[in-house]
């Protein structure tokens, strides 16, 4: 069943609630996709036999992922990656989980509603909707908040949403192992990235709570009026970076320059989307980019998004140690943010600014400020 209110399939005028402003709908249609948009393939980093041991080969491919992803994280601030190491037939296999839970009766679903399971430090649950500022219609879409990092949360929803012991145990199962693959591939990106930049790779890993991981499944049923109203409101993500498997059909849109692009999804593959922490932590090199997911009429819509979770309560430190690109030389005036913790940010952005919310601390740099 699905979760718009007030819509029966089949009616061909949505709901007052859900009909945005002219001026806010999307105008790029959802298969009007841009083939720039960068691609990684990954596979040159798990070598098979016949290459095993072939250390330059490996290290040469290596530096050629490394720059292509530095590259697209300064750009675009989204790629996609393909061969990434994580099974395609897992990727299949949490899909029809996330079919499997869109389709139960709306009842069922609440019973693990935000309201009801989040905890104070982690938002968790279904129907919690991205959101934009101080608009009030709804976005046609519904979402599931999981985290595999608290295996009793999984236990006690798979209770309350299915009632035979192979439909729990498959539903704890593929989260965590799913949760588990995407996590590394995360990881082994970030890593990715701060070796590109000349930093140590783990330099990012200190700021991770690596027992919390946090995916989003996000529902699109087909909307009758997709240029009238949103999936997913424009936002930019806020940790350092998301893996969002797409789906096979067409529906993420990302902005650069203030045009707004289609993602064309690559089957198996995943979009790396870049958040606000690894914006603010590389001062500005790289980019958080908005982003925001449109509908369209006849296919539904699923993409599960997983998200390396930050340490809630660490006070992160706006880094000047960084490698300065060689176009910016002095005066350096990249900026500098006070210091604030995750949890802080997240609340920013859940009430206030989903977009690019790691402006909201920053200072203006020293040189920039006049001394009288
Ligand atoms: O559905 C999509 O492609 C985007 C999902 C997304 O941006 C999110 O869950 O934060
Ligand atoms: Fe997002």
């Amino acid at each position: 069943m699905h979760g718009i209110a007030g819509f029966s399939p089949g009616d061909d005028v949505i709901p007052a609630a859900y009909r945005w402003p002219v001026e806010l709908s999307p105008k790029v249609d959802y298969e009007d996709y841009e083939t720039s948009v960068p691609v990684v393939d990954m596979a040159e980093l798990y070598p098979n036999e016949a290459r095993r041991g072939l250390d330059d080969v490996a290290e040469v491919a290596k530096k050629r992922i490394m720059a292509e992803m530095l590259k697209a994280a300064e750009t675009w601030g989204v790629f996609q990656i393909v061969n990434h190491g994580v099974a395609a037939e897992l990727m299949e296999r949490l899909q029809a989980q996330a079919h499997k839970f869109f389709s139960l009766p709306m009842e069922l679903k609440n019973e693990i509603s935000v309201n009801k399971v989040s905890t104070a430090s982690v938002l968790l649950g279904y129907g919690f909707k991205v959101r934009g500022g101080s608009l009030t219609q709804s976005t046609w879409s519904e979402g599931l908040y999981l985290s595999a990092g608290d295996v009793s949360f999984l236990k006690d929803s798979a209770n309350k949403l299915y009632s035979k012991d192979c439909d729990k145990e498959a539903f704890v199962s593929t989260v965590l192992e799913y949760e588990a693959a995407v996590n590394q591939c995360s990881l082994q990106v970030l890593h990715l990235l701060a070796e590109g930049l000349g930093i140590d790779p783990a330099h990012f890993d200190r700021y991770l709570n690596k027992d919390v991981t946090i995916q989003r499944w996000n529902y699109y049923p087909p909307c009758p009026e997709p240029d009238r109203t949103l999936g997913l409101l424009e936002h930019t993500d806020a940790g350092l970076l998301a893996a969002v498997h797409l789906g096979d059909v067409g529906g993420l849109q990302v902005q650069r320059d203030g045009k707004w692009f289609a993602v064309r999804p690559e089957k198996n593959g995943f979009a790396i989307i870049v958040g606000d922490m690894l914006e603010m932590m590389t001062r500005g090199r790289f980019h958080s980019v908005p982003h925001r997911a449109v509908v369209n009429k006849s296919k539904p819509r699923l993409s599960i998004g997983s998200f390396l979770f930050l340490n809630q309560t660490m006070e992160v430190v706006s880094p000047t140690d960084l490698p300065v690109p060689a176009a910016e030389e002095e005066p350096d005036t990249r900026p500098e943010y006070r210091p604030f913790t995750f949890a802080e940010l997240l609340a920013h952005k859940l009430s206030t600014q989903p977009l690019r919310t790691f402006e909201f601390f920053k200072v203006q740099h020293k040189s920039l400020v006049p001394t009288s």
